[in-house]
C-alpha cells in the first residue's frame, strides 16, 4: 500500500499550488506565525513533485472530506500549537526551538512536510536531509533518523490523541539514506489500547523501491500540566 502511494505520487504532475493545511488553534498574537512545511529554493523537483502531489490529496474542503488529508504545519515553536492558557505565558519569552525547525539556512537540515489522514490514521512525510544532518560521510546521521521517525509518529499522534510523548521506539536501519536524496516516511496506528497508541513506519526512496528503515514505537497521552510541574 505504502509503495502504492509513491508510485501514485508519480503519475501526478507539478505545478498544483498547494494547499488547504489542518485547521488548528489559532495562534494568540497578532503575529502569524510561519510555516515552515512549505516549499522553499533548497527543495528539489523531487521534493516539490512530491509535495504537489499530497497537497492535490487535500487541497479543497471536498477532498479532504473525502480522502482524508490535510497538511500538517510546522512551526519552529511547538507551543504555537497551543490554544494558549497558563503554560504559555511562562513559555512564550523562552528561547526554546523545535529541534527540527531550528537550522536557519533552507536546505541545511530538515526540510520536511507531514501529510496526515486522520481517517485512515495515517501519515506520510516527505523529507529531504541536508548537509549538516550527516553521519557516515554522504550520508543521514542516524540520530537524525530517529529524530524525523519520532517527529513524524509524534505528529500523528498528537493529531490524533492530542498530547501525548513517545514511551518507546525502535529502530531498524536497513540501508544508508543519501543526504540530499528525497524520502517518504509512512506512519500508522497499529493499536490504541486506553492511553497507549502503538505505531509502525517505514522510510523508503521517493519511489518507494528502496527500503532504508523500519521503525515502531509506543506513544503514551499525557497531561500536559505534567510537562511544566502542574
Ligand atoms: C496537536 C499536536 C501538536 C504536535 C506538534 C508537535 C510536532 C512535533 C512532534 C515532536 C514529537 C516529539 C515527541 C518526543 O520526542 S517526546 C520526548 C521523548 N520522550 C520522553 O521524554 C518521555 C519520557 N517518559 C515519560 O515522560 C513517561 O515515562 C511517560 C509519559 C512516557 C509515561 O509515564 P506515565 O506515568 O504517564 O505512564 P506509566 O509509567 O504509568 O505507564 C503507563 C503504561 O504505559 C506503559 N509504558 C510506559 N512506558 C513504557 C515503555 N517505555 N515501554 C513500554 N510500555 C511503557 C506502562 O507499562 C503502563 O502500562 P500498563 O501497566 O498500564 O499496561
Amino acid at each position: 500500500m505504502w509503495r502504492a502511494a509513491s508510485r501514485l505520487g508519480a503519475a501526478v504532475g507539478p505545478g498544483r499550488q498547494p494547499t488547504r493545511a489542518l485547521a488548528m488553534s489559532p495562534w494568540p498574537f497578532s503575529a502569524t506565525p510561519r510555516d515552515y512545511s512549505v516549499p522553499n529554493e533548497s527543495w528539489s523537483r523531487e521534493m516539490r513533485r512530491l509535495f504537489d502531489h499530497y497537497s492535490c490529496l487535500c487541497d479543497t474542503e471536498e477532498q479532504q472530506q473525502s480522502a482524508g488529508w490535510c497538511k500538517f504545519p510546522s512551526y519552529n515553536r511547538s507551543l504555537k500549537h497551543a490554544a494558549g492558557g497558563k503554560y504559555l505565558s511562562k513559555m512564550v519569552q523562552a528561547k526554546a526551538r523545535l529541534f527540527t525547525r531550528n537550522i536557519e539556512e533552507p536546505g541545511a537540515g530538515f526540510e520536511y512536510a507531514v501529510f496526515l489522514n486522520k481517517q485512515e490514521k495515517t501519515s506520510v512525510t516527505i523529507f529531504q536531509p541536508g548537509h549538516l544532518l550527516e553521519g557516515p560521510p554522504g550520508h543521514l546521521h542516524g540520530g537524525a533518523i530517529a529524530t524525523i521517525i519520532d517527529s513524524s509518529t509524534g505528529t500523528l499522534a498528537g493529531a490524533l490523541l492530542g498530547p501525548s510523548m513517545t514511551a518507546n521506539l525502535n529502530i531498524n536501519y536497513r540501508s544508508p539514506i543519501p543526504l540530499g536524496n528525497v524520502v517518504l516516511i509512512h506512519c500508522k496506528v497499529d493499536q490504541t489500547e486506553g492511553r497507549k497508541t502503538f505505531m509502525s513506519c517505514q522510510i523508503t526512496s521517493s519511489d518507494g523501491d528502496k527500503l532504508h528503515t523500519e521503525a515502531t514505537g509506543l506513544f503514551l497521552s499525557i497531561n500536559l500540566g505534567r510537562l511544566f510541574g502542574a
